[in-house]
């Protein structure tokens, strides 16, 4: 062999050895990725997918809060359209047709301790009864007092005379007067075609069992439809939701089939919350889940046939 042939051997050997190197790199660290163009594309397109359905389904996955406990209103609203019916028969009482139909909130009518005060008395006067389920309910107008799976007369029973005082009394009418007056200036009305209507009750919620169909406050309904003489509704907290009690939001059901289009009010203590009380706006109090939850329903009609008067010392 001569030396240039020997050297073209020795090349050869070297180019194989590196090759065979190659090959055992291969197999200990298993082949390259090959990423194509098309790929790339594909992977983005799932991925925007994705964020869109984030984005989407968080979006409308959320109810609306008209107000949170949190929150101090002086005044928030949402309008909604008037039902035919409710207009109609609204129609009828001049002066008392409001401007539009819908909810307001206002956590400045009404002052800490009007609401304390308030409180008190529901929970001195339901303290002579009460319910023995979730749903204990005092009307100071007609005396109708839960009492275990019936209601009694509170000024039938002793000792009301001192548990209702004529400064409790005064107390009430002022807070109802105040509250007679915003409705009238939200639903831009005159003050005076509103009456006070029944049934105004303290309300007393809980989570026990219920015993009668009375106490079960959680289904959807039309307070138009519930109490006949019902124009405008309103309902005052006593007590605050998150602190007091679980569950026990207000909720304004504006789509049935849709839970995500609700819209819930918070109870907050002194926090008024005040609507038209037609087929526009169906609600439900969610179930307290512990604690409990006192309220005042406070509502007014039209129609001055039906008007009821304020409660006296007995
Ligand atoms: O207590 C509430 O928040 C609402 C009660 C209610 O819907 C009613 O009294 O008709
Ligand atoms: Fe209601």
């Amino acid at each position: 062999m001569t030396s240039s042939a020997k050297v073209i051997k020795r090349k050869n050997n070297l180019e194989k050895k590196t090759n065979d190197d190659k090959g055992t790199n291969n197999l200990r660290y298993g082949p390259l990725p090959k990423i194509s163009g098309q790929r790339i594309w594909s992977r983005g397109i799932i991925i925007l997918g994705v964020l869109i359905y984030v984005w989407y389904t968080s979006k409308d996955g959320k109810e609306i809060s008209l107000a949170k406990q949190k929150d101090i209103v002086v005044t928030r609203g949402q309008a909604v359209d008037c039902d035919p019916e409710y207009i109609n028969e609204i129609k009828q009482f001049p002066g008392c047709v409001p401007a539009k139909c819908g909810r307001y909130v206002s956590d400045k009518l009404v002052t800490f301790n009007e609401a304390e005060t308030l409180l008190n008395l529901a929970k001195k006067g339901i303290s002579l009864g009460g319910s023995s389920g979730g749903a204990s309910i005092l009307d100071l107008h007609s005396g109708a007092l839960s009492y275990g799976e019936k209601f009694v007369n509170i000024y039938t029973l002793e000792n009301t005379e001192q548990l209702i005082t004529a400064a409790d009394l005064m107390i009430y009418k002022m807070v109802k007067n105040k509250i007679q007056h915003a409705i009238a200036e939200n639903f831009g009305i005159n003050s005076d075609s509103l009456y006070l209507a029944h049934p105004t009750f303290f309300s007393k919620l809980s989570n026990l069992e219920p015993q009668t169909p009375h106490d079960e406050y959680w289904h959807v309904h039309v307070d138009k439809e519930t109490y006949e003489s019902f124009h405008y509704t309103s309902l005052l907290y006593l007590t605050d939701f998150n602190i007091d009690f679980k569950g026990g939001r207000f909720v304004f059901v504006d789509d049935p089939d849709k839970p995500n289009k609700n819209t819930t009010v918070d109870p907050r203590k002194g926090r008024v919350l005040m609507f038209t009380s037609g087929a526009e706006n169906p609600h439900f109090v969610e179930r307290v889940s512990s604690g409990v939850r006192y309220a005042i329903t406070v509502s007014f009609t039209c129609d001055a046939s039906k008007s009821i008067s304020d409660p006296t010392t007995k």
